[in-house]
């Protein structure tokens, strides 16, 4: 029997900045409909390998899947069409500061010009509700709001297109705890409503054992450890240990700058 194609698949990616190799190799595969987060410390290449995915840097070999089709070498329109299937949180929410809440909302949809301004706004309103913001925000500016607000309008801007697969750089970054796992429900709400496959990159622990089903730990650019997320506090590997429990000493600290 072969198995189901998965969603994503990553597949031996490189990329240097001239000497300095970022990714060595990495390989991973999401399945559809599964969280999965990849951990690992400042510098380690998560957001190189992101911005691989999302066609923002080109890896300098390996493979790039998503429901089977290489992104690697799409063209510039090739790749707005696989776009659509993205949603994506960025790391302090990125929003359009001289656009109301509503527009970054609808930023998308209205690009598209598939749909009028008042049908644009009205959904932009029904996202900011399925993220527990009232309809009054819509007409506020990014400024007005607190950062956990902010969170709530990229997450409402992330589902807008009900995309197929959702990438969080750092959801929780910035947050207080309790603010932090209310995004992080949010999340798991989100995804499970729109049946989405999630890639997220955090050193948030709280939040990668909240969201994920199975983690992988990215380091010296490899995968050093996958599993499921239930297992991280107890992987066996000393890297995952040292990173997973904070420890200032231990492999990852004794080999830094090698
Ligand atoms: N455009 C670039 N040119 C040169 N070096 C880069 C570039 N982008 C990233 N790097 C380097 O690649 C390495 C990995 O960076 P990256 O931002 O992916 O780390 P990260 O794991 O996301 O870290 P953090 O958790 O702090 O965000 C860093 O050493 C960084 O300086």
């Amino acid at each position: 029997m072969t198995s189901p194609q998965p969603k994503i698949r990553i597949d031996n990616v490189h990329k240097a900045f001239g000497k300095k190799k970022v990714l060595d190799g990495v390989s991973l595969t999401v399945s559809k409909g599964e969280s999965l987060v990849i951990i690992g410390g400042s510098g380690t290449g998560k957001s190189v390998l992101l911005k691989c995915i999302l066609g923002l840097m080109q890896p300098d070999r390996g493979a790039i899947q998503v429901d089977g089709e290489e992104l690697t070498t799409l063209s510039t329109r090739e790749r707005e069409r696989v776009m659509h299937k993205f949603g994506m949180l960025f790391q302090g929410a990125a929003l359009f500061d001289s656009l109301p809440v509503w527009q970054n909302v609808a930023f998308g949809l209205l690009q598209l010009g598939r749909m009028s301004r008042a049908q644009a706004k009205e959904l932009a309103v029904e996202k900011l509700r399925s993220v527990g913001l009232k309809a009054d925000v819509a007409d506020l500016f990014p400024s007005e709001l607190s950062g956990g607000m902010q969170k709530r309008v990229g997450l409402a801007r992330a589902i807008a297109e009900k995309p197929e697969i959702i990438f969080f750089d750092e959801p929780t970054t910035g947050l207080d705890p309790i603010m932090a796992d209310v995004i992080n429900e949010l999340i798991i709400d989100c995804a499970k409503d729109l049946g989405a496959t999630t890639l997220s990159i955090t050193h948030d622990m709280a939040s990668a054992r909240k969201i994920a089903d199975r983690v992988a730990m990215l380091w010296e650019g490899r995968i050093i450890w996958e599993g499921p997320a239930a297992d991280v506090f107890n992987s066996g590997n000393p890297y995952v240990d040292q990173f997973v429990h904070g420890r200032a000493h231990g492999p990852i600290t004794d080999n830094a700058g090698r």
